[in-house]
């Protein structure tokens, strides 16, 4: 299920503007990955490239290689729209679908999916989802209330059950904590935590304590200056980039100098 990510030498472009420049990274499966960096630096950016989504943007494109385990994401054959499915994601605000109901926002992205499902087939899923996301306890009586009745650490658990619903290979996450108080913030990590076992799971934080507390590997971007592409500049385990990083930029931001 959980598989590797190896990118090289990836420029990625909004129109005629060069917003990421020259990415070579290997990211092992069933690992954290952290993304750091100041803003503007194209973390997010290049976050999309890795499961198609950059190119929704009329205008944006890639150029270089991405391979998932060996198959190369951007290859002739290869349906955006499937790669989508297959690799998870997990956005800044959470984006329940306000009306429908816990239940069935589990369900959304398997529905896709699968074109029929039998109920207890249905059942089982919302429940192991639920499980995964540390939600099904505090759920489990009301699943047919609306998913916008749940709190916002409980909303982002739901996507985050809505995303692992389809048993994807790979798990992206863009600031999943940002919009939310410190013990969602430690519920949604303590699930970061356990889900690695199953994923390979990338996030986007400017929080330098989340980035050392949830990763195994961090990967530090920056950019020389406003207008100029983002740059992978240092990567690593969490433990080197922290301790004692190479570069005079990463130990600048880590030490909260600049960014
Ligand atoms: N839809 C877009 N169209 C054109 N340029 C964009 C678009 N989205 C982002 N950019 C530009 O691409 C560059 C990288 O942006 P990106 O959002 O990936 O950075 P980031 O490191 O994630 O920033 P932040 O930490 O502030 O979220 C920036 O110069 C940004 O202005």
């Amino acid at each position: 299920m959980a598989k590797s990510i190896d990118v090289s030498d990836l420029d990625i472009y909004y129109g005629d503007f060069l917003a990421v420049e020259g990415v070579t990274i290997s990211i092992p499966a069933r690992s954290v990955t952290a993304f750091i960096g100041p803003s503007g630096c194209g973390k997010s950016t290049f976050l999309r490239s890795l499961n198609r989504m950059h190119e929704v943007i009329p205008g944006a494109r890639v150029d270089g290689k991405v391979v998932i385990d060996g198959q190369d994401l951007y290859g002739p054959d290869v349906d955006p729209v499937v790669v989508r499915r297959q690799i998870g994601m997990v956005f800044q605000r959470p984006n329940p679908f306000p009306t429908m109901s816990i239940y069935d926002n589990v369900l959304a992205g398997f529905k896709l999916n699968a074109k029929r499902i039998k109920k207890s087939d249905a059942d089982a899923v919302v429940e192991r989802s639920l499980k995964s996301a540390n939600l099904w306890n505090e759920v489990k009586d009301r699943l047919n209330r609306p998913g916008s009745s749940l709190s916002g650490g409980q909303q982002q658990r739901l996507c985050i059950a809505r995303a692992v619903a389809v048993e994807p290979q790979v798990l992206l996450m863009d600031e999943p904590c940002s919009a939310l108080d410190p013990i969602s913030t430690s519920a949604i990590e303590d699930l970061v935590h356990e889900l690695k076992e199953s994923y390979t799971i990338v996030i986007v934080t400017h929080n330098m304590q989340q980035a050392a507390r949830v990763s195994d590997d961090t990967a530090f971007f920056n950019l020389a200056s406003v207008g100029k592409p983002g740059r992978l500049i240092e990567y690593g385990t969490t433990a080197t980039i922290f301790s004692n990083p190479e570069e005079k930029a990463t130990e600048a931001y880590i030490q909260g100098r600049f960014g």
